[in-house]
C-alpha cells in the first residue's frame, strides 16, 4: 500500500506531464495546420506560375509579330534639313498633289519647310506625295479653291489647276472657276495673312504667237472664244487678279509663265505630246504628229522647273517670269527621237493646223545672286540627254514586261494604265498648233 502523501506526488506528475501532452499536441496541431497552409500558398503559387510562364509563351509571339508590324510600319521619310524657328516658312502649295506640284513639295519639304499641300486630287494623285504623309512637317488637305480656305502661311504656290489640254478642255466652266475664283480666294488668303504668291501661269498666255521667241513683254494672241480659251484666258485674268491686289492691297506677288515639262509622275495619259508618243510606243502604234511636225516646243525638265520657281518665289522680282528651256525643237524632231530610240511603225502626220512655235526666249537672270537655273549652260545640253535617259529606262523595261496591257505598270514615276483607263483620244481639231 502507497502511503497518501505518496499518492499525491504520483497524481500531481501525472496531471503536469497530461498538460505537457496537452501542450505539445496543440503545438503538433498549430505546426501542421501552419504547414498545409503554406504548402498550398507554395502549390498556389506554383500554379500561378505556371499560368504566367504559359500566358508569356503565348504573348511572346504576338509581341515578335507586333514588333515586325511596327518596324514595317515607321515610314521612312526622304532626308529633311534642319532649319531653325527664324528660316523655316510655313507654305502653302496648291495643286500640291499633281507632277510639278508635288515635285515643289519635295524641294520644299526637303528645305526644311513646313509644307501644307491642298488638292482636290481632280488630276493630282494622293500617291504623289504619299512619301511625306505622316511627317511632322507636312499636312495633306482635301480642298477645292474654289472654295476659300482660312490657315497661317508665310508663301502661296498657287499651281492649283488642270494643265493638260484634254483635262482643262475637259470641264471648261470649271477650268474657269479654278483660275479665276480659285486664284481670287487665295490672294484674300494671301492679303489677311500678308504672304506672298506665286502663280503657276503659263506659256499659253501667248495664245498662238505672232512673236517668236516669246519674252515677257509680249501681250500675246489669244482667240477668246478658241477651244482652249478656258485655261489661256483663265489664266490671263489670273495675272490681273495678282496684279490688281499687288497695286490695290499691297501683297506680294510673283508669276511664273510655265513652259513645257517634262518628268516623272507626269500621267502617260494626260494627253501631253510626250506622254502620247512614249504611250504610243509602247502600245506599238504610230507616233501622232500634228500638222507637219514642224511646230516647235521646248522641254525642260520638272526638277528645273522646281528650282525655277523656287528661286522665283525668293528673288524680288514681281514683273512675270519665263520658265522654260530655251532649246527648241519641232515636234517631228522630238517623234525622231523617241522613233530611234524604240522600234516604232511609222509617224502619222495629221492634216490639224500645227504651225505654233513656243519657245521661252534667252533666259534671264533674275537678281545678282539668284540666277534661274534654265540659265545653267549645262541642264540646257543635257535635256535632251534626260529625255534619252527617261526614255530608254522606262521604254526598255516596260519592253521587256510579259504582260501585253502593261496595266497598272510603274516605272521610274511614269505610270501607265491599261488603254482602257485612257481619256478620250485628243483629236486633231482641237489642237492651236
Ligand atoms: O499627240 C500629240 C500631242 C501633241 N502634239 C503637238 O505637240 C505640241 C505640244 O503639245 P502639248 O499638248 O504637249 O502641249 P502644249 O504646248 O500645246 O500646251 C502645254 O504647254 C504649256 C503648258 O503650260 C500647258 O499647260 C500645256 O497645255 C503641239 O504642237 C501639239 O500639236 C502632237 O503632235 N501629237
Amino acid at each position: 500500500m502507497l502511503s497518501q502523501p505518496l499518492l499525491r506526488l504520483v497524481s500531481a506528475v501525472s496531471r503536469r506531464r497530461m498538460k505537457l501532452l496537452l501542450g505539445i499536441a496543440l503545438l503538433a496541431y498549430v505546426a501542421s495546420v501552419w504547414g498545409n497552409l503554406i504548402n498550398m500558398r507554395s502549390i498556389q503559387e506554383n500554379r500561378e506560375l505556371r499560368i504566367e510562364s504559359r500566358i508569356e509563351e503565348i504573348i511572346e509571339p504576338l509581341r515578335e509579330k507586333i514588333r515586325d508590324l511596327e518596324k514595317s510600319f515607321t515610314q521612312k521619310y526622304p532626308p529633311v534639313k534642319f532649319l531653325s524657328e527664324k528660316d523655316r516658312k510655313r507654305i502653302l502649295v496648291t495643286g500640291g498633289a499633281g507632277f510639278v506640284g508635288s515635285h515643289l513639295t519635295d524641294k520644299l519639304m526637303m528645305d526644311g519647310h513646313e509644307v501644307t499641300v491642298v488638292d482636290n486630287f481632280f488630276t493630282g494623285r494622293k500617291r504623289n506625295v504619299e512619301h511625306w504623309i505622316g511627317h511632322e512637317n507636312f499636312e495633306l488637305i482635301n480642298h477645292d479653291v474654289v472654295e476659300p480656305l482660312y490657315i497661317e502661311v508665310d508663301q502661296i504656290y498657287h499651281l492649283a489647276s488642270p494643265a493638260s489640254p484634254p483635262n482643262y478642255m475637259y470641264n471648261p466652266i470649271k477650268t474657269l472657276k479654278t483660275n479665276t475664283i480659285g486664284t481670287l480666294n487665295m490672294l484674300g488668303l494671301a492679303k489677311r495673312v500678308g504672304a506672298r504668291l506665286l502663280l503657276a501661269s503659263t506659256s499659253e498666255v501667248y495664245g498662238d504667237p505672232e512673236v517668236h521667241p516669246q519674252t515677257e513683254d509680249y501681250w500675246g494672241h489669244v482667240n477668246p472664244i478658241g477651244p482652249r480659251a478656258c485655261y489661256d484666258e483663265g489664266k490671263r485674268v489670273a495675272e490681273t487678279m495678282c496684279y490688281a491686289y499687288m497695286k490695290q492691297e499691297g501683297v506680294e506677288v510673283r508669276v511664273a509663265r510655265i513652259f513645257n515639262t517634262f518628268g516623272p509622275r507626269m500621267h502617260m495619259n494626260d494627253g501631253r505630246v510626250v506622254s502620247n508618243f512614249i504611250l504610243q510606243a509602247l502600245q506599238g502604234e504610230p507616233l501622232t504628229v500634228y500638222g507637219s511636225g514642224s511646230q516647235t516646243r521646248a522641254f525642260q525638265y520638272v526638277s528645273d522647273l522646281v528650282n525655277g520657281l523656287v528661286a522665283l518665289m525668293n528673288s524680288n522680282v514681281s514683273s512675270p517670269v519665263n520658265l522654260g528651256n530655251p532649246e527648241e525643237h519641232t515636234i517631228l524632231e522630238f517623234a525622231q527621237l523617241i522613233k530611234n530610240l524604240v522600234a516604232v511603225r511609222e509617224l502619222l502626220a495629221s492634216t490639224g493646223c500645227a504651225l505654233c512655235h513656243r519657245c521661252p526666249g534667252a533666259p534671264r537672270i533674275l537678281s545678282q545672286e539668284c540666277l534661274l537655273p534654265t540659265v545653267d549652260q549645262e541642264i540646257r545640253v543635257s535635256d535632251t540627254t534626260r529625255l534619252e535617259w527617261v526614255w530608254l529606262n522606262c521604254v526598255s523595261k516596260m519592253w521587256a514586261c510579259p504582260d501585253p496591257h502593261f496595266s497598272q505598270l510603274q516605272c521610274l514615276g511614269w505610270s501607265v494604265l491599261a488603254p482602257s483607263c485612257l481619256l478620250p483620244a485628243w483629236t486633231v481639231g482641237q489642237d492651236r498648233g
